[in-house]
Parts: structure tokens; sequence; C-alpha cells
């Protein structure tokens, strides 16, 4: 299995360089050359079996064979026995043909979990084997940030420095990003929003000598491996409700893209889905861009589903370069017009094809509250509010006879000031998060300024040669 940019001008690589690359060096994403294959009997085989088995079968291809089974698995059962549910990855229905997955039962009570605590075990299996060190640069709007401290927080081969917007988290999420006691772990509040973040970390890439000099690695959805083990819930929710034998739909709250392209990927594996459904919050990008064919960034609204106040989401590239047939030149000139101008036009064939795998709907920050209050009040359900915002998308496009799976990305105790205005229910922190809100922050506030940020970890990182 070789890995190739979606920018077309990088190497390709193999898995374990992808794992450790993050930004391709042409600035682009890595995708699987090819997508490997599931027939129907091998997905049905997954049915029944514990989530950290389907995770072994979903992801061993895309190794390529660089990480023994032996070691993976180890690796695989270490990770998921970090989740608080026998499931990990339970399923609760919410209506008569609607579902929630809940990916929140991991450390940090949000779908990053899943992937990050993966990602910070391979990474470590890796720079172990090769005897290296590795800076890991992370933006966040507030759920990869904590997820990826929680998973990194300690590990002695990286040092960790996540960016996120000085303000615009809620109280849960910061704590979470500025309690830690590791000394590898260095939490950053840019003044700026998450855009401005993320186009910090993408900045840092694309500066080749300081790239090397302090071995930067990323954790964003942007590194592949994010990605691969984020396909794996959608089999296990699939199979649990009769795939591959009843397709079923899938509507994801989307923010950065990466978690709706996982799903993309199962559906290339072989999984049969329906219909995947992009959900926005009042930053609606994807969907006008899917509705008139032109991606058009605007002010970021702050709204009460935090995670999703995004404008330039960077998976979109990869749907892109598929969607034009894996056109490399066409995606590079896409994202030249989105980093000069802020917009760019999708061609027509190539936004045909997006409608084809896609779907989108959104819902504003007022209708999220009513979904909340709704779904508490008729199905005794309190959900999160960018998980509601995907159930107000649902209902819209409900009428299929396939079973609407919701993604529940993060749970309701990281936004209870969100959750309390809208249903007056309190969202309590589960047990083993008492005391977080009291613990002592350590953080510091740069300006969204690449020297300064540059300096900061230049400075501060043990990789650096
Ligand atoms: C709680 C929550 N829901 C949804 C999203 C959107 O996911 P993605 O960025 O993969 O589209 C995020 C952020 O990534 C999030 O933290
Ligand atoms: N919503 C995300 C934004 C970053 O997304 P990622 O999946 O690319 O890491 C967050 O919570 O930080």
């Amino acid at each position: 299995m070789r890995y190739v940019s979606t920018r077309g001008a990088a190497p390709t690589l193999g898995f374990s360089d992808v794992l450790l690359t993050g930004l391709a060096r042409d600035g682009g994403l890595y995708l699987p050359e090819t997508w490997p294959q599931f027939p129907a009997a091998d997905i049905r085989a997954l049915r029944g079996l514990p989530y950290a088995e389907i995770a072994k079968r979903v992801m061993t291809p895309f190794l390529g064979g660089e990480i023994d089974a032996k070691t993976f698995s180890a690796i695989v059962d270490e990770t998921y026995a970090t989740f608080r549910h026998d499931a990990v990855c339970p399923l609760v229905q919410t209506g008569p043909n609607e579902f929630v997955l809940e990916l929140f039962h991991g450390p940090t009570l949000a779908f990053k979990d899943v992937a990050m605590q993966l990602l910070a075990r391979l990474m470590d299996h890796v720079l172990a084997e090769r005897g290296e060190r590795a800076t890991i640069v992370g933006a966040t709007s507030g759920d990869t940030g904590g997820a990826a401290i929680d998973a990194f927080a300690g590990r002695d081969r990286s040092d960790i420095f996540i960016l996120f917007p000085h303000g615009r988290v809620s109280a849960v999420q910061q704590r979470q990003m500025t309690t830690s006691e590791a000394s590898n772990v260095h939490a950053l509040a840019i003044e700026g929003n998450f855009d401005d973040c993320q186009a910090l970390v993408k900045a840092m890439f694309n500066d080749d000598p300081f790239r090397r000099r302090v071995r930067l690695s990323g954790v964003n959805s942007i590194n592949w491996a994010r990605i691969m083990a984020q396909t794996v819930y959608y089999f296990s929710a699939a199979v649990s409700l009769g795939a591959p034998d009843r397709p079923v739909t899938f509507v994801v709250p989307t923010g950065n893209f990466g978690d709706i392209f996982a799903g993309y990927a199962a559906r290339r594996m072989g999984l049969p889905i329906e219909r995947l459904v992009i959900a926005t919050n009042d930053n609606d990008i994807l969907a006008r861009a899917l509705a008139g064919g032109r991606y058009e960034t605007r002010a970021v609204v702050a709204t009460t589903s935090p995670s999703m106040d995004i404008q330039v989401s960077s998976n979109f590239e990869r749907a892109l370069f598929e969607a034009a047939g894996r056109d490399s030149a066409a995606t590079t000139t896409a994202m030249e017009g989105l980093k000069q101008s802020g917009a760019f036009t999708v061609p027509p064939p190539t936004l045909a094809a997006l409608r084809a795998d896609f779907d989108a709907g959104t819902s504003t920050m007022a209708e999220t509250a009513s979904t909340m209050r709704e779904v508490l009040e008729k199905s005794g359900y309190l959900a999160d509010p960018h998980t509601a915002t995907a159930i107000k998308v649902a209902r819209d496009a409900a009428g299929s006879a396939a079973p609407a799976i919701v993604l529940a990305t993060a749970h309701p105790a990281k936004f209870p000031d969100a959750v309390r205005e809208a249903t007056l229910q309190a969202a309590n922190l589960p047990s083993w998060l008492t005391g977080l809100m009291d613990r002592e922050e350590r953080y510091e506030i740069l300006p969204s300024q690449l020297q300064a940020v540059q300096d900061h970890v230049g400075c501060r990182t043990r990789a650096a040669g």
C-alpha cells in the first residue's frame, strides 16, 4: 500500500512515513493509491465482533505490512481499552428509523479519541523503531486539542504543541488542553479563530527548513491515519444494523470534513452506504458549495457548536481530488484559488460527482437548540449541540427506508452552557473528570503570527536538530 498526495508533486510514501509526515511536502493531503476492498462476505463476518477486532480487520490493509500483526493487535487492544463503554462506540435509538452512534466514550469525551488514542501509540511505536523524536503540532477548534494532549501527554519521543483560538472554545475544552501536567505538552492560545490556527500549522509544514529542523509531525485530520481509524466505526455501526444486506445512511456534523471523509472511504471500501449527509451549523460553507458550486469563505460565526466553526475545511481537498477523478492539477488550482482569494468554483463534472457522493443540510443555532429540546422530550436523549445539528439535518432529510445513523461526536458535558440554555438540563462531567475545572491552567497566549509561533515551538521542542 502506497500513499499519494492530492497535489501530485510529493513523493509517494508507505504507511509509517505517512503517519509521521502529516501534510505532504507539496502542501497536499495523502490518500491511499487504491482503496482496499471488503467483499460482502467479509463485511458480514464483522457482525458480532468486538470493536477492537473490527478495527484490526478494517485497518490492516492500510498498513501495507509495515507493522507486524501481533504488534498492531496489541496497540489496537490497548487503544480501545481506554474507552469507558464495552461497545466502544455504541448505537442508541432516538427515533423510529434514527440512531445515534456515540463516539464520545473515550478519555476526552469526543470522537477525536477514537483515532487519537491509536495515532499516539502508532507514532510512539514507529518513532521508537527508528530511534527518532518528533515535534507534533495541531490546530483545534476545541476537541482535537484535548484528545491529542491526552493521547500524547508524557510520551518520551514527542513534544506536542496545540494551537487553539483564544476565547473561542468551551470552558471544559479549554481545561482539557491547559491543565495537563506533562512537560511535553504545550497549549498555545492564539489571538485568532480556528482557521488562523490551522493556517499557522500548515505554514509551519510548508516551511521546509523549520519542518526538518524540528522534525514536524501533525495530528489533525490532514494525517491519513486519523481518517483510517475513523472508517472503523462506519463499519461497526452499519453491520450492527444489518449491513451489507441492509444499506444505511450516515449524517455527520461536519467542520474540517475528516469524519465524513472517513465515511466516504468506508463506502469506497465496499460498505453499502445509501447516503452520506454533511450537517453544518451557521458556518454553512460546505452546504453552500454543494448547492451552488462555489466554495466561498465568509467571516466565521461563533455558534453553540464551536468545534464546527470553520470556513477552511481541510479534508474537502481530499473529496475534491476524488471527485475530479484524482486530478492533482485541478485540485492544486482550486487550493491556490482558495489561498489567494478565499474562494474557488467547483468545475461542473466535479460538482456532479460530489453531489453523487454527498448530501448536505444546515441547522441554525436556534434550530439546534429546539432539536435538543425535542429529542430530550420525545426520546429522553440529551444530545450535545454538534450531535443535535446533525439530528436536525437527519430529520429534514428523512424519508428513505435506510436507517439514519447520526454521529454523536461529543458528550453534552463538554458544552454545559449551551445544553442548559436549550434544555434546562445540567450536563455533568463523568466522575473521572471531576475536579477538571479546579485544576491549575498552564498556557501561553500568542499572536496569530507565524514567526512568533515558530520561535515558541523551536525553542521548546526537544526534537530540534
Ligand atoms: C464535536 C465535534 N463535532 C463535529 C466536528 C466536525 O468534524 P470534522 O472536522 O471531522 O468534520 C468536530 C471537529 O472536528 C467536533 O469536535
Ligand atoms: N473540530 C476540530 C477541528 C480540527 O479538526 P481535525 O479533525 O482536522 O483535527 C477540533 O475540535 O479541533
